[in-house]
């Protein structure tokens, strides 16, 4: 049987709308619910296999895209969240009693530093960016998953249409080599 891997992705991708204007993030509390608004749709949206980002109960990806920091308000109980490490380099914005990441922005100097990770399921508004690769995968591992079927979860992921990479898309990670090569000086600032 295939493995279950998120809601979001065991029975296949739910396109999203090019006109989506964005939403509001809600966590999982009862009450008292931290409320996160995004001016916009999410950018790079991909499934992580990462032991960092936040899945929902029972998941083994998580869901997480980007949208540039502006575009991100704080617009109900901020005083629950806090962050959950201050080392990492995505500064995850947890709810205290729930748990749910609500925003993760970077402050440090960074090729993403601009923009904030986001989990656009935690909003009940349609038309956000379907996941456009897997990313991490081989870190599910490193959170229990046996090894043996990671054959199976590869497969999952690319029936649904997600390329999986063991770390970002090449896309994203050109993108990072380049503007560590044009910080170090190797590459010229423009090409
Ligand atoms: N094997 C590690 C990988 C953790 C990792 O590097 N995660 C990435 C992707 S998060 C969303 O794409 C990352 O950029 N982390 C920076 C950070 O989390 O601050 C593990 O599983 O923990
Ligand atoms: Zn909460
Ligand atoms: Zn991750």
């Amino acid at each position: 049987m295939a493995p279950s891997l998120h809601p979001l992705l065991d029975n296949g991708l739910t396109k999203g709308s090019d006109s989506f204007s964005g939403g509001t993030l809600r966590c999982r509390c009862s009450n008292n619910k931290v409320e996160v608004k995004l001016d916009g749709n999410v950018l790079h949206n991909h499934a992580c296999g990462c032991s960092q980002c936040w899945k929902p109960s029972g998941a083994v990806f998580s869901v997480v895209g980007v949208i540039p920091d502006d575009k991100v308000k704080v617009i109900a109980n901020e005083n629950k969240l806090e962050v959950v490490n201050k080392d990492a380099t995505i500064l995850r914005n947890a709810c205290k009693e729930c748990g749910v990441h609500m925003y993760g922005p970077i402050h440090k100097d960074h090729p993403f530093k601009g923009l904030t990770f986001v989990h656009a399921e935690l909003s009940d508004e349609k038309g956000w960016q379907e996941p456009q690769f897997a990313a991490f995968v081989s870190s599910i591992i490193e959170q229990g998953y046996d090894p043996k079927s990671m054959g199976d979860v590869r497969s999952k992921l690319k029936s649904v249409g997600l390329e999986p990479y063991d770390c970002l898309s090449p896309a994203l990670m050109d993108a990072m080599a380049t503007w560590t090569a044009q910080k170090s000086g190797v590459l010229k600032a423009n090409i």
